[in-house]
């Protein structure tokens, strides 16, 4: 955030937004990347603690792709991700299971904690939260080929339905929930499912004011090897034009479906914001400015409504 001469000015700027936030619900996504490191966590952690201090209602969702192909290297498991979605076999589910509601959901759980938040960690599969059913091979075109092969994800679910109840109950209560992407099947099934998909349904279900992408990237760029190429502000149309020229590429691909499937389900704006940058989030909500990326149906002058409006 810009230092200010005067103090007070960044306060009365923040509160008008504190104002038009409190007691509304903001889904927090953590990308796996930024995870990995306890220094970007712990900020990450801080950041939400001050919005949770301002009444603002966070449900926090965490990714771990990272952690879960170095889990995966180790036990000699083949890494291949189509799109941006992971194949999962078998052994790769139980490698998921252990980094996504094992290690790195712990090490989040006390982060946060450490940060003054009462944060509840629950998968897909609690209380039925997120009930999947498994994805039927599909033709998947990549960036660049002129057509589509076809894929089989192996044991990923799709979303069928979100039942928030456990959710609520616990928000009820004054806890933030933390939700690890894994999803409930038939059965007893339980599946693998993109962490960006899942933080979009939820925000949909919720009917949350915001969703945020917290990402190791300052925004959504208009060329990936220019950092500099920062999109402020995008809507709908926009998204698909870069999907179709490529410039959306890996992980910011089922960002884009996730980003529309928000949007399009009501969600106020969708976020994406850096996760390296100290105090991205927070200048992204409580400035006129914001640090990253918003997202819009239709776009409206951003200084008109304000980045966070
Ligand atoms: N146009 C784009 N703008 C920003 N990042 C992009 C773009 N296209 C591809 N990416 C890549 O997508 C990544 C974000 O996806 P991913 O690594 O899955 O995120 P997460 O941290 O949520 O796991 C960025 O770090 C970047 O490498
Ligand atoms: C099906 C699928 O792709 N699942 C993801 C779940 C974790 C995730 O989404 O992590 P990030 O947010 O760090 O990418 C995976 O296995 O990597």
């Amino acid at each position: 955030m810009p230092l200010s001469p005067d103090p007070y000015s960044a306060l009365r700027n923040a509160a008008r937004y504190v104002q038009q936030f409190r007691r509304k619900t903001f889904v927090v996504k953590l990308g796996g990347a930024m995870l990995s490191d306890p220094r970007l966590r712990r900020s990450a952690c801080e950041q939400i603690a001050l919005l949770w201090t301002f009444s603002i209602r966070p449900v926090v969702v965490h990714g771990g792709g990272p952690e879960l192909d170095t889990l995966c290297d180790a036990l000699h498991l083949p890494v291949e991700k189509v799109a941006g979605r992971r194949v999962t076999s078998a052994p790769v589910l139980d490698a998921a299971k252990m980094v996504l509601a094992g290690k790195l959901h712990t090490d989040l759980l006390a982060d946060l904690q450490a940060a003054g938040v009462p944060a509840v960690g629950l998968s897909g599969v609690d209380a039925g939260l997120i009930k999947a059913r498994k994805r039927p091979p599909v033709m998947v075109t990549e960036p660049g080929a002129t057509e589509g092969r076809l894929v089989d994800y192996g044991l990923v679910g799709d979303i069928e339905a979100v039942d928030t109840r456990v959710v609520e109950h616990l928000r009820s209560a004054d806890y933030v929930p933390v939700i690890a992407p894994l999803s409930g099947g038939v059965d007893g099934a339980v599946y693998n499912t993109n962490a960006d998909t899942v933080a979009a349904a939820l925000s949909v279900a919720l009917s949350a004011e915001k969703l945020f992408f917290l990402v190791q990237v300052p925004g959504l760029l208009k060329d990936l090897n220019d950092p500099t190429s920062l999109v402020t502000l995008a809507n709908l149309t926009d998204l698909a034009t870069m999907e179709n020229t490529g410039a959306i590429s890996g992980g910011m691909r089922p960002k884009a479906h996730a980003i529309r499937h928000a949007l399009v389900g009501g969600v106020g704006s969708v976020h994406l914001v850096s996760g390296v940058a100290p105090n991205a989030l927070l200048e992204e909500v409580f400035t006129n400015e914001g640090s990253g990326t918003m997202v819009v149906r239709e776009k409206a002058p951003k200084t008109a409504a304000g980045n966070a409006g």
